[in-house]
């Protein structure tokens, strides 16, 4: 197979510039082969190919420029083949934007059946029909590359916490190697990326030797891996604050898996780059609405007679020409309307935000913009 989509030589090298600061927040540009990315930045998550509910340009339209595909998924159903001898994957899911696969690893460990790690990769069935099968830091990347990814991850080993220090030494070291594997394997087409993937827990010692490990080796953009794993905010927040620093300034930083907005206000102010999360779609599905005021789940009946749309001042037609009332009642008879709409609500809102703290830090308005941003949460929907 030849590699498909094989970037065009004019395509632009890989690359990241940052424009701002404004204390440890920052503004810059992912330069990819298939655009730009504008940074702080959400990449809504396209697990199998599709953002659920979405049309890729609505996704486009609320701002996205980048979203997310998972290896584990697209290995198993369609095949990574397939999607090559289709085109690749921007071709096959017609979204001409960048993409960021992950190494799915992850998923391999929250999702297949009779998981087995050794040194050379992991073994495991899968979760669909039993089918044996191995990642390996090479099979990884060769996946995402026949996938076509911009940014392709490095195959790592995430512990969830709590964990005993050994426990996280130990998988924090395997990734390590399995990042120099990686850096190896890495056909890097022009205008295309591979992340390293920091491990240690919530051990700063271990975080640090992983950074410092992962820098030698020398990556286009480091992501912070073994958060959003069940440990309390402030746990993540301070990994995040013994990290950073250890992370060259001009390279993306990408932090995995988060998060609420919550979370992303206070991944950004301590100078992370770039998010990805399932919860703005998993939760359109479910009913949950995310406005600039807080939460509103359109189960509750509070909302039954409610003629009001969810944010008349939205620029998403989701949020600004429907009313409560219909949208509870779609949730309440499990329309596919309503998980369209609140999905793209949520989307919208997510890229919203992402745009807001962009021009506060190119205006050097970041602390004023976060205040009021937590000052209507705090508000919350009335
Ligand atoms: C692909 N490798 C990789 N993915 C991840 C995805 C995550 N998603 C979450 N919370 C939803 N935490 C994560 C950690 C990792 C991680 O440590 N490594």
């Amino acid at each position: 197979l030849t590699r498909p989509d094989a970037a065009p030589s004019e395509a632009p090298a890989f690359g990241f510039a940052l424009h701002a600061t404004d204390g440890t927040a920052r503004r810059g540009t992912v330069t990819t082969a298939h655009g730009e990315i504008r940074t702080p930045a959400f990449m809504p998550v396209g697990t199998l190919g599709t953002v659920k509910c979405l049309y890729p340009e609505q996704v486009r339209a609320t701002g996205a420029d980048i979203l997310l595909g998972n290896t584990y998924h697209l290995m198993l159903r369609p095949g990574a083949e397939r999607v090559a001898g289709q085109g690749g994957l921007h071709r096959f899911m017609n979204w001409p934007h960048p993409i960021l696969t992950d190494s799915g690893g992850f998923q391999v460990m929250s999702l297949a059946k009779l998981r087995k790690i050794t040194e050379k990769g992991v073994t495991f069935q899968s979760h669909v029909d039993g089918s044996r099968h191995e990642l390996t830091p090479e099979r990884s990347l060769e996946i995402q590359g026949l996938l076509g990814s911009d940014i392709q991850m490095q195959l790592d080993e995430c512990v969830a916490l709590p964990a005993d220090r050994r426990e996280m030494e130990r998988a924090m070291e395997l990734s390590l190697r399995w990042a120099a594997r990686s850096k190896a394997a890495f056909f890097g087409r022009r205008g295309h990326g591979l992340f390293g993937i920091v491990q240690g827990g919530d051990d700063e010692e271990l975080r640090a030797r992983s950074a410092a490990g992962l820098v030698e080796i020398g990556f286009d953009g480091y992501a912070l891996g073994g958060l959003a794993v069940g440990e309390p905010q402030e746990v993540m927040f301070r990994v995040i604050e013994a990290t950073a620093p250890a992370l060259p300034a001009d390279r993306p930083r990408y932090l995995m898996g988060v998060g609420t907005p919550q979370d992303i206000l206070g991944g950004v102010a301590r100078g992370i780059d770039m998010f990805d999360c399932v919860m703005p779609t998993r939760a359109g599905r479910h009913g949950l609405a995310y406005t600039r005021y807080g939460k509103v789940n359109l189960r509750n009946a509070r909302h039954a007679d409610d003629p009001r749309p969810l944010d008349a001042a939205s620029d998403c037609p989701a949020a600004r020409d429907w009313s409560r009332a219909y949208l509870h009642h779609l949730v309440r008879t499990g329309e596919a309307l309503g998980a369209m709409l609140l999905t793209h609500v949520n989307v919208a809102y997510y890229q919203s935000l992402m745009a807001e703290l962009r021009v506060a830090i190119e205006t050097g308005r970041f602390a004023e913009v976060k205040a009021q941003i937590e000052a209507d949460w705090a508000r919350g929907d009335i």
